[in-house]
């Protein structure tokens, strides 16, 4: 299944997803943990969780070299924490098209985003929310807006925060419409942002009291949507950082992977802190159990970011994402 925005910017595709059924058991590389705290001083996933209150790009400054046998690369905490604490490995890093790896891996300018695995590259400017309107709601791919705009998708389970979050990257309280309610959002629903992109917030799927067929409907028409829409840069697939992973989620995310979708993880209600209670785990916990179910899946670790739209957390880290592949994408 070919589709033509990603024959026509094929460096957008991200690094290349390996089928799960493809895979076999025992295949996957061994020797590289998800998230490596090279002095194994403090739990690196708290460090990511904790760590955002990024407000300049500056502010991502990497600072240490890199060593060349054991390319790592650093993200600067908060500066109460004493300087920079998380290290991702190399080759869990999302580079994003047009950043050279060998610069990336050199470090001369390489910069990780605030509680994620994105390196931050020269695409990155315009990434401030200045409009952001409601332009329509459609039930079909054929209906959507036609002016070829670049747009980014906002999907995941029911309830897990698409909306919020979407009003959160704008600053409006209330432009998506949200409810405690699963199934608030029925429509493929189109934002625009600066008059120059779209945010586009869909249906939430696993929604189990839906009836059978509208659930079986809104399944179809987003399938439809992410392999038709010529205009998707990338899915923003959310996860709720508040529970375990959903077995719903990982065959969401292989779906995305084997259908060459160019996927984002975006986890969300990362504010949601309570200690552990009904054998639930932390947020950085369960960040870090998805993305170790989902190692499975891929060949290289999609990027991710840490996000909550009670605290804003991962806010500016997902608009520079955003900015850096829509830019990429508006040249190639
Ligand atoms: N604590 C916390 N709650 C959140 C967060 N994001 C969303 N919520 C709450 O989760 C519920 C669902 O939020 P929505 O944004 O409507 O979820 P949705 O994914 O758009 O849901 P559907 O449209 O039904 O698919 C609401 O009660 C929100 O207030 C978050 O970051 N932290
Ligand atoms: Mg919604």
């Amino acid at each position: 299944m070919l589709l033509h925005h990603r024959i026509l910017h094929p460096r957008l595709l991200f690094p290349p997803f390996v089928s799960f059924s493809a895979l076999p058991a025992g295949s996957l590389r061994s020797g590289h943990p998800l998230l490596l705290l090279a002095s194994g001083r403090r739990n690196p996933v708290s460090l990511l969780a904790r760590s955002h209150s990024l407000s300049t790009v500056a502010q991502l400054a990497v600072s240490t070299p890199l060593e060349v046998d054991a390319p790592i690369l650093r993200q600067i905490a908060d500066e109460e924490d004493g300087g920079p604490q998380v290290q991702i490995p190399f080759d869990k890093l999302f580079v994003p098209p047009g950043v050279d790896l060998a610069e990336a891996a050199s470090m001369a300018s390489g910069r990780v985003l605030r509680g994620s695995n994105i390196v931050l590259g020269p695409y990155a400017r315009d990434a401030q929310v200045a409009t952001a309107e409601f332009i329509k709601s459609s039930t079909k791919t054929e209906e959507c807006p036609t002016d070829g705009l670049p747009e980014f998708a906002l999907v995941g389970r029911s309830n897990v925060g698409k909306s919020s979050l979407l009003n959160s990257l704008v600053r409006r309280k209330r432009l998506a419409l949200t409810s405690k309610k699963p199934g608030k959002t029925q429509c493929i629903n189109h934002f625009r942002i600066n008059d120059s992109w779209y945010l586009v917030d869909l249906p939430g799927y696993g929604y189990a009291s839906a009836p059978q067929e509208a659930r079986a409907n809104w399944y179809e028409f987003t399938k439809n949507y992410f392999l038709n829409r010529e205009s998707l840069v990338s899915v923003f697939l959310l996860i709720d950082a508040s529970i375990p992973a959903k077995k719903i989620d990982l065959e969401y995310a292989s779906w995305l992977g084997q259908n060459q979708i160019p996927m984002t993880l975006l986890f969300t209600k990362c504010d949601k802190r309570k200690k552990k209670k009904n054998g639930g785990k932390r947020p950085e916990e369960n960040v870090e159990d998805f993305q170790k179910l989902i190692r499975e899946y891929f060949k290289e670790a999609p990027p991710w970011i840490m996000t909550s739209s009670v605290t804003n957390q991962g806010r500016e880290e997902i608009l520079l994402h955003m900015a850096q592949l829509r830019n990429y994408w508006l040249k190639h």
